[in-house]
């Protein structure tokens, strides 16, 4: 079966700084476009697929810095570049918004081969990956681009990470639960909005308040990518 080519932004090994597996080693593929449009987005370079930020792949893999910059790449590239460069056996697929584009052929070809997945999605696209792959949905509701969280993407999450600035955003997260019909045990995560401490202090009393997990972007506090 041809392997169709993905637009990657970035390719890169860390430590997975959010959500439920804060800690495990990971290698990030990070893929070009987004038209959600959430103002406080850290990755607003990856918002345009733009042929004229089109690069060659060798550009791309282990190269650093937020640039628009993205090349072409094939499930069986990727992984040979994984198996070549990296240790971490978790990646991360991640964006811009991963899921405008088909993600199964990508997902099935890492865990053949040995790597567990993972995705991070707004949920504003249905998300086509593997069976086993793990699904993070960090829903973005009322965002410019006008989109919605659809049914398909919370009832497949296994963890919903929800990006909190004030009240308003709780109250968005607590009417999305109220209105799902499966998978209510889903598991909660609340993500402070750009480290900010007020954002911070409600997430902790939420969390307790409701025995959700509290994920706050440790990459950025201690300095890596
Ligand atoms: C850059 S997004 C890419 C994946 C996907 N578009 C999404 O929004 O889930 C990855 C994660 O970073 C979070 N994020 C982006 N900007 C943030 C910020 N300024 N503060 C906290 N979390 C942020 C998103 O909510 C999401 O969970
Ligand atoms: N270390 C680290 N962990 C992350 N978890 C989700 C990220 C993302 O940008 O999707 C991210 C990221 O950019 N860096
Ligand atoms: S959906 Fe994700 S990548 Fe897109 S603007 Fe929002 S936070 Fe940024
Ligand atoms: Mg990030």
């Amino acid at each position: 079966m041809a392997s169709f080519a993905l637009p990657v932004n970035e390719v890169f090994e860390t430590i997975q700084g959010e959500g439920f597996h804060t800690g495990v080693p990971a290698i990030f593929v990070r893929l070009q476009g987004c038209d959600v449009g959430c103002s406080w987005c850290d990755t607003k370079h990856t918002w345009q697929v733009l042929d004229s930020d089109k690069v060659e792949p060798e550009l791309i893999i282990g190269a650093s810095g937020d640039t628009a910059r993205w090349a072409h790449l094939t499930a069986v590239q990727l992984l040979e570049q994984f198996q070549t460069l990296y240790k971490a056996k978790h990646v991360v697929i991640t964006g811009g918004e991963p899921c405008m584009y088909d993600l199964t052929e990508l997902s099935n070809t890492l865990i053949e081969a040995g790597y567990s997945v993972q995705i991070e999605t707004s949920g504003t696209y249905p998300v086509k990956v593997a069976n086993k792959a793990w699904v993070t949905v960090s829903p973005k509701v009322e965002m410019k681009g006008g989109k919605v969280v659809i049914e398909q993407a919370l009832h497949r999450a296994n963890e919903i990470k929800h990006p909190v600035a004030r009240e308003r955003d709780l109250t968005n997260l607590k009417n999305l639960l109220a209105g799902m019909t499966k998978n209510l045990d889903v598991l909660v995560c609340l993500q402070p909005i750009s480290q900010q401490q007020r954002a911070t202090d409600l997430c902790i009393e939420t969390c307790i308040e409701n025995n959700w997990r509290l994920s706050l972007q440790t990459h950025k506090f201690i300095g890596i990518e």
